[in-house]
């Protein structure tokens, strides 16, 4: 291994409270939310085809009349309780909010930047009453912050000569200001989620970064921050020079999802996802495919059935009201989690060999093992291999709290038949398991 000052301070997973409790939600929404939703992607009749929260940066959008439009966001519509109950309703048990994506403006009223929601028709801070609504349905709150920073002057993508560094001095110090003001001012919120963190200007200084970090975790001990903040002295971001991943989680799953566990290389990680192809601030014209329920809970159960969070992003319109879509995704998700939320959370990595008809979770700690099924064959037969010396002693659908009982077809392998094949939703299994060899317990029927 190389030797690094700024690489992996930590080999393998935290193990302490505030990142179990993080591993245990693993559901959470993403709120992107900013000035982009007043064009919502759209400018002088014409439709940008990107993702709306980066509209700044099209050739059709002049950057003068994107910095002018602070003076228009007034979320009259703005309801953080009801958005905190949508969120509880859809099961979610983490949020993050865009504090300030790359265009600099402050949903908080910063002291340290003019460009904010101080200088706005609202004026009001936006942060604290959702902080404190989301807080209070028990759901917990992680900031997301970009690095980079298209309104501030002193933002460089790269530092080409000594005024470049000088100005990259300042911009470090209004980053470290900006961040420990949100502490102070944010004191229950679990965690950082940053973005912005591909330019040289901040790979470059991976001591800056590392000192961050740890900077940060003196100011709010337990602080949950992934992998993207951090560049090791070389320029290696996520995973340092010795393939070790920095920070307390991979981050790079952003509207991608490991295929299996060894893709996820033991690493704690969290998988960031849009409704449509490629949308997270609002945009009044979704364009491609738009996820279903059942696309989205696919997505979410197999994030955890491979140990990682899964996070599904909102993007509000500018006057504080979500779309028909967003609001009829989150009460169809909701509608499933009620019911089969209890294989989601505290769930983890079963273990077991996967079989195509969907996803093992393995209640954390526990001989506990949902099936979740997406896929049932034509046959309804669903074949189970368990690891060996394991035996099952207990089949219990969720939906009914109904007992079957499995076809043992010898050694460490059983089917389940399922009676009824139609299904609109997944369908949920609990496996009851123990060490020990399996013999006929007579809870199960021998192999005609
Ligand atoms: C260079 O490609 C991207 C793609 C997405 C992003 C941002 N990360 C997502 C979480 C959104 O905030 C998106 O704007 C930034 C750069």
């Amino acid at each position: 291994t190389i030797a690094l000052k700024h690489g992996a301070h930590r080999i393998g997973n935290r193990t302490d409270a505030d990142m179990a409790r993080w591993r245990s939600l693993r559901f959470g929404q993403f709120i992107h939310w900013g000035l982009y939703a007043i064009p919502a992607g759209e400018w002088n009749g014409k439709t940008y085809n990107g993702a709306a929260e980066w509209i700044r940066s099209w050739k059709e959008m002049p950057h003068e009349a994107y910095d002018q439009l602070y003076k228009q966001f007034n979320p009259v519509n703005f309801n953080p309780q009801q958005w905190a109950a949508q969120a509880k309703a859809m099961g979610a048990k983490y949020m993050i909010i865009t504090t300030k994506h790359h265009d600099g403006f402050c949903l908080w009223p910063s002291k340290y930047s003019k460009y904010t929601i101080a200088a706005s028709p609202w004026k009001k801070d936006l942060l604290g009453p959702m902080i404190d609504a989301y807080n209070k349905a028990g759901i917990d709150v992680h900031l997301y912050f970009s690095i980079i920073d298209w309104n501030h002057p002193d933002y460089r993508a790269s530092l080409k000569n000594a005024a470049d560094s000088a100005a990259g001095k300042r911009f470090q110090v209004f980053v470290k200001n900006q961040l420990a003001e949100l502490l102070q001012r944010y004191p229950t919120v679990k965690g950082f989620w940053f973005d912005g963190t591909w330019d040289d200007s901040w790979k470059n200084d991976g001591a800056f970064s590392d000192e961050l970090e740890q900077y940060l975790q003196s100011l709010h001990p337990g602080l949950v921050m992934g992998s993207r903040l951090r560049a090791d002295e070389k320029g290696a971001r996520h995973f340092d020079s010795n393939g070790r991943l920095m920070g307390d989680y991979e981050q790079g799953w952003e509207r991608k999802l490991p295929a299996t566990i060894a893709d996820v290389h033991g690493n704690d990680w969290e998988a960031v996802m849009t409704v449509p192809e490629n949308q997270w601030g609002y945009h009044a014209k979704w364009m491609g495919h738009v996820k279903t329920v059942n696309e989205i809970l696919e997505m979410l159960v197999k994030s955890v059935s491979l140990n990682g969070n899964f996070v599904l992003n909102f993007g509000p319109k500018a006057d504080g009201t979500y779309r028909t879509e967003e609001q009829q995704l989150a009460a169809g998700i909701g509608e499933w989690m009620k019911v089969n939320g209890v294989a989601v959370y505290d769930g983890a990595y079963a273990g077991f060999e996967k079989q195509d008809w969907g996803y093992y979770i393995r209640k954390a700690g526990t001989d506990s093992v949902y099936m979740v099924v997406f896929n049932i064959p034509v046959s309804g037969s669903l074949r189970v291999k368990l690891p060996a010396r394991t035996a099952l002693t207990g089949v219990t659908m969720l939906q009914g709290n109904t007992a079957l009982t499995p076809e043992w077809v010898g050694r460490n392998e059983y089917f389940i038949h399922l009676q009824n094949r139609q299904t609109a939703s997944p369908v949920v299994i609990l496996l009851k398991t123990e060490k020990g060899e399996n013999k006929d317990k007579g809870n199960v029927e021998k192999a005609k």
